[in-house]
């Protein structure tokens, strides 16, 4: 289908199962609805329940919530959110739309100055959007007040033809989401009413004083929502999908022999294959336990923070982002490890694997481009690690948020183990991340605070060190998954069988890392070499254990052939018919034939009345 078709196809798909939705009385939170949609193959037009919703409900007042919250849910109006401008996606303070308060008329005048402050990428923008919620730099009372959020119409409600002073369309092809219309606009001196400016955290009064009801951050709060809602909604089941695709094809493909005179062998028993396929199915269960506990942590938080309590949004904000930044990059390596796993048919798209790498690897900037992010824990890691330093009495000793409380513990020097079956125990393999995490974020600070004291500025020492920051980031946000995954583990006690076969993923993911990243542990002697041998044979073991339970724990995924549209990938296992019956409908398949055989016959028709040339 073109980019055209593909978009009308899933914007009926969007509302025929809001209808559904609507008929189940699933509207509730969207959050079903979210899910529904995830569990859908192919395209969906609208991010229903999408970062609007979830910025209104961040940032605006009871009231504002209560008005247009049900004109989104009855599609009364389709809203967008239009933060990210053609010059500015990262770097918010620099921002250029303004919204300039004038209190003779209580309105605000929403204005592109330049062509960089065109909004650029939001999605439903293009051709769907009736409203924007667009970000831009307040100015009232002569000062400029920074990112606030407001309410703009964009398109009329009686014909959709943009409004005046809206310039508005798609961005054109995009590597993958062509149902998605990620579109631009343009605002030329647009008039609002000041109860269009979400006011949960700031307000400005009929006069034009403004009233600061939160922090410099407050508005930054809808990233954080959307950042722990598309962990599990949006990115996780990209991987999960691919791993169900490559795991069963490899039990369906034989190729090549694992013996001279025996059949052709399963590719799925070949070590290399399990070592290709494990570890993604590992840190698919691990990402699943460490998104549902970081949900858990949010919903515990979000009431408070919306009360103005921001004490725990500097943990969140870190947890949050370091989750989305490991959790794309490593679905988006582990996509593509599952599609290079099925060999020629991994290229199809009949498999349906390109597709999910395409589409998953948007994760890693979409909600924050991932560097970006990991610096923001890295920042995070800075300040609590400097705290841990200080000396007592010197400044107040507020005890450490939960995700760094290993960096006040006393240090081990040296791992204890003496045999390979010692990389099995859990504690073992947190207590190694946390020593190398820990390891890498003081060796950051030395870094930093050896530039600031030889008297470079520090800005500037901070950017000459965001490679050994961004390092000890990654070491904090793999400790992260380990520890997560331990501890679900714990909670399965009553379900003993369950509980070993998830132990060795999560052992296999804990030996992955260390493994991957063996010259972290080996720097300061914590690892032997010895040692190092021996978690690599606790490794391997582990591989044939997880073979006789890969295709159950990728059953257990639950996505129905529908939701995985692969020939490769279907339950029945019958790959080769599917793949020779599918390819039957392409297009190119339907198109008359004879249309080479005429360009062929005018190529030589041509050739025989060219001069004939010395060849
Ligand atoms: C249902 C149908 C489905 C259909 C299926 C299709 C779905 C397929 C598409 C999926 C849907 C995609 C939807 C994408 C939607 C967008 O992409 S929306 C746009 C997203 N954009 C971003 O994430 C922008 C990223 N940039 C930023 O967050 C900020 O610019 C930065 C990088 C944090 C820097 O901001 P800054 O003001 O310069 O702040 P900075 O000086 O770094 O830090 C100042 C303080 O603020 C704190 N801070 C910074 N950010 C925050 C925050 N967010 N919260 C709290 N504190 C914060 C810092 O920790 C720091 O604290 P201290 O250390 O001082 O205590
Ligand atoms: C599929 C998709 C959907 C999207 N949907 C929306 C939407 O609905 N609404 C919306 O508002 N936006 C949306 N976006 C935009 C998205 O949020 C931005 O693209 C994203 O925030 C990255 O910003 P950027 O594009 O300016 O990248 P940049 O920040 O320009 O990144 C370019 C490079 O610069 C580096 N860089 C930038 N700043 C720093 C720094 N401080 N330190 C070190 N390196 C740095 C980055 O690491 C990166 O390598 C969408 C994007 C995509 C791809």
């Amino acid at each position: 289908m073109t980019q055209n078709e593909r978009y009308k196809a899933a914007m009926r798909r969007a509302f025929h199962i809001q209808l559904i939705a609507q008929r189940l009385g699933w509207l509730a939170d969207g959050r079903e609805l979210g899910y529904a949609y995830r569990a859908l193959s192919g395209d969906v037009a609208l991010s229903i329940h999408g970062v609007f919703l979830k910025a209104l409900r961040s940032l605006g007042t009871e009231e504002q919530i209560a008005k247009w919250d049900p004109l989104c849910k009855n599609n009364q109006i389709i809203a967008t959110y239009a933060q990210t401008e053609l010059g500015h996606g990262t770097f918010l303070q620099g921002l250029e739309t303004e919204a300039t308060y004038d209190a003779a008329t209580q309105e605000f005048v929403i204005h592109s100055p330049t062509l960089t402050a065109t909004k650029w990428w939001p999605g439903d923008l293009g051709r769907s959007a009736t409203h924007a919620l667009v970000q831009a730099q307040l100015i009232c009372s002569g000062a400029r007040r920074g990112m606030h959020a407001f309410i703009v119409p964009i398109r009329s409600l009686q014909d959709h033809t943009p409004l005046p002073g809206i310039t508005v369309g798609d961005i054109g092809p995009k590597m993958d989401f062509d149902q998605m219309d990620n579109g631009f606009l343009q605002l030329n001196h647009v008039r609002v009413p000041r109860e269009n400016m979400l006011s949960r955290f700031a307000q400005v009064l009929p006069d034009g004083t403004y009233v600061k009801l939160g922090t410099a951050q407050s508005n930054y709060l809808p990233m954080v929502v959307v950042r722990v809602e598309l962990l599990l909604g949006e990115i996780l089941p990209l991987l999960q999908k691919a791993c169900v695709i490559a795991m069963r094809y490899s039990v369906i493909r034989r190729q090549s022999q694992l013996q001279p005179s025996d059949q052709e062998a399963k590719v799925l028993d070949y070590q290399t294959q399990q070592q290709k396929l494990f570890p993604q199915l590992a840190i698919s269960y691990a990402f699943h336990f460490l998104a549902v506990s970081l949900l858990e942590f949010f919903q515990r938080s979000y009431s408070a923070i919306l009360n103005r309590d921001f004490s725990i949004l500097p943990e969140l904000h870190a947890l949050s982002t370091g989750m989305k930044a490991m959790m794309s990059d490593f679905c988006t390596q582990g996509a593509e490890m599952c599609r290079r796993a099925c060999g020629g048919h991994g290229y199809s798209k009949l498999s349906g694997l390109p597709s999910l790498v395409t589409k998953v690897s948007a994760s890693c900037t979409y909600e924050g481009e991932n560097t970006v992010l990991y610096l923001q824990v890295a920042r995070f890691l800075v300040k609590n690690y400097l705290q841990t330093q200080m000396s007592p009495g010197s400044a107040p000793q507020r005890s450490l948020p939960p995700s760094v409380a290993y960096l006040a513990a006393p240090v081990l020097a040296r791992c204890p183990a003496q045999r390979a079956a010692d990389f099995l125990c859990p504690e073992l393999y947190t207590t190694a991340w946390a020593h190398v995490a820990a390891r890498l974020i003081k060796d950051s600070v030395h870094h930093l605070q050896t530039l600031t004291q030889s008297g470079a500025d520090q800005h500037e020492a901070w950017n000459q060190t965001t490679v050994i920051h961004l390092q000890a980031a990654k070491a904090h946000c793999y400790y992260v998954t380990v520890k997560g995954f331990a501890e679900a583990l714990e909670k399965l006690e009553n379900e003993p069988a369950i509980q070993q076969v998830l132990k060795r993923l999560c052992d296999l993911h804990a030996i992955h890392g260390i493994l991957t990243n063996s010259g972290d542990f080996l720097h300061d002697s914590f690892l032997s070499g010895a040692q190092v041998d021996m978690a690599r044979t606790a490794y391997l073991d582990l591989l044939c254990l997880i073979r006789k339970d890969a295709i159950l724990l990728t059953d257990a995924f639950d996505f129905t052939d529908q939701c995985l549209n692969s020939a490769l990938g279907c339950y029945d296992g019958n790959v080769y018919e599917r793949l020779f019956q599918w390819a039957q409908k392409s297009p190119t398949n339907t198109q008359v034939v004879g249309w080479n055989y005429k360009l062929r016959k005018k190529a030589e028709n041509r050739q025989r009345t060219l001069p004939m040339r010395n060849i």
